[in-house]
């Protein structure tokens, strides 16, 4: 049996990778959930004969185009933007938009199919989707920003709308950019809907949305760690990147009693071993606003931190790791670093930090290790109650968001927990999470029948 079970698989990949070639990211992503699922279903004919999880694997639209814009100096500028819809069986598509240089079709491919299985695990009516543009914001000015925004949704927004796909922030994408979007879409459209979320809040937007995503990933941390019957009270913690889901993170870790030691961004990392402090983080937030600012300016305003040029932080003893930059920035050699210092907890604040060699490694060890599409999930929660309000045209209050978020956070852990336990007592979040994901939207494919 388990013989054919690595056939079929082996084979599934081989067709992944046909299909899609050159995409990696795209591979790394479906082989990752892919090699959970296939023991799952083992003994599930239904959706072997429904080929669900080949559908999964092909989403439902890539849409491409071409992006034009003007800069400050009358240059035509081309770029290329993207929206891929990977799955609506559970509801509209639901996702972020990205804007580095770095974007491609892979990269958002694996964004889209990731995102369908954390939305899922919200409980939430969501489908998957995640788009973006090659456009790289450091180094423009507001009105080249807002013309490239303008110039993006003109495009965009004959394939969104409030009940078929609704965007949201990611890399590169905040507030401002997202109300450059929103405006364009209403100029052209003449409707006034929830098409986007992570909007401003005298605009339709939500409290809480800013910062669901690192809130929610601790509260996901605080959760596993109970599990353990520990807390993340003095607990010492790794985090990478200084944008949204960073700074959130360190922000509510340090409310709760742990002492973050870093940060990151792509010029390098900051140690500071006294631990961020509320105004520090705050510090952070006003400059980091600016794009253009390295990380290491952090060094020339508390001079008890060092800079370290190029490098990431996972060499620094810590007892919990954050990733909160971006895909594939802890690497085998990175987590040997982590484990041989005694990490005890790894959770995903951004997706897909961690690539295949050092998820192996952590599961391997024992690690609580916490999966983006878990760890992370709480900015796109919030986004589905930005889309409730919306539709229900009430704002609720900032009490009631939070509640809700710390709820959603326990239940998508105690759903990995449950899907996720092994003989012996380890919780294997990761498979537990994928099989979570995958069985809500699979049942409502097979109900759909063959479409
Ligand atoms: N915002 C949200 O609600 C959610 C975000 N995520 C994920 O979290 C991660 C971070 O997103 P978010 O905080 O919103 O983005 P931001 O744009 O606010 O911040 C991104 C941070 O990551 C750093 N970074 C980006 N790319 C690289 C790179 N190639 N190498 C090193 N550092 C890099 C940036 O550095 P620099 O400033 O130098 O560019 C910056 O510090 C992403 O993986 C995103 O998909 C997941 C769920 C929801
Ligand atoms: O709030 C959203 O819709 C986007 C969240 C997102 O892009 C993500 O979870 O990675």
């Amino acid at each position: 049996m388990l013989e054919k079970q690595h056939v079929d698989f082996a084979q599934f990949m081989e067709g992944v990778i046909r299909r899609n070639p050159g995409e990696l990211e795209f591979h790394q992503a479906v082989h990752d959930v892919a090699s959970d699922i296939f023991e799952y279903i083992d003994d599930k004919p239904a959706y072997h004969e429904a080929q669900i999880l080949r559908r999964l694997a092909e989403p439902d639209r890539v849409i491409s185009f071409r992006v034009c814009w003007q800069d400050d100096q009358g240059k035509v500028r081309v770029q290329r933007g993207y929206r891929v819809q990977n799955n609506n069986a559970i509801g509209p598509y639901k996702g972020g938009l990205r804007f580095h240089k770095s974007v491609n079709q892979s990269i958002l491919k694996f964004l889209a199919f990731e995102q369908t299985f954390k939305n899922s695990l919200t409980g939430l009516p969501m489908g998957g989707g995640k788009g973006g543009s090659d456009f790289n914001p450091k180094g423009k000015s507001d009105n080249e920003i807002m013309r490239f925004c303008q110039s993006f949704m003109t495009e965009l927004y004959r394939h969104v709308g409030e009940v078929t796909d609704v965007p949201a922030g990611d890399i590169g994408v905040g507030a401002k950019e997202i109300g450059y979007m929103f405006g364009q879409y209403k100029r052209i459209t003449n409707r006034y809907v929830g098409v986007l979320t992570g909007k401003g809040l005298s605009w339709g937007g939500s409290l809480v949305r800013t910062e669901a995503t690192g809130y929610g990933l601790i509260y996901f941390v605080e959760n596993m760690l109970a599990q353990r019957t520990d807390s993340i009270s003095n607990k010492t913690i790794c985090v990478s990147g200084a944008g949204n889901v960073a700074l959130h993170a360190a922000e509510k870790a340090i409310t709760l009693g742990a002492k973050v030691i870093t940060l990151s961004d792509s010029s390098g990392f900051v140690h500071d071993p006294s631990g961020l402090t509320q105004s520090k983080i705050d510090w952070l937030k006003q400059v980091k606003t600016d794009k253009q600012v390295s990380i290491a300016q952090y060094t020339e305003q508390f001079s008890e931190a060092s800079f370290h040029q190029s490098e990431k932080p996972w060499h620094i003893p810590c007892d919990i790791a954050l990733p909160c930059a971006t895909q594939n920035e802890i690497t085998q050699d990175d987590a040997i670093a982590l484990i041989n210092n005694g990490v005890e907890v790894v959770a995903e604040g951004a997706n897909m930090p961690c690539d295949t060699e050092a998820v192996r490694l952590f599961r391997e060890s024992k690690i609580a290790f916490g999966p983006a599409k878990a760890a992370n999930a709480g900015g796109v929660a919030v986004s589905g109650l930005e889309m409730s309000q919306n539709s229900a045209r009430m704002s609720w209050d900032e009490a009631r968001l939070h509640d809700l978020l710390r709820d959603i956070m326990r239940s998508i852990h105690d759903r990995c927990r449950d899907y996720g336990q092994q003989q012996g007592g380890y919780i294997d979040y990761a498979k537990g999470a994928n099989i979570a994901g995958f069985k809500k939207v699979a049942e409502a494919m097979l109900a759909f029948g063959i479409v």
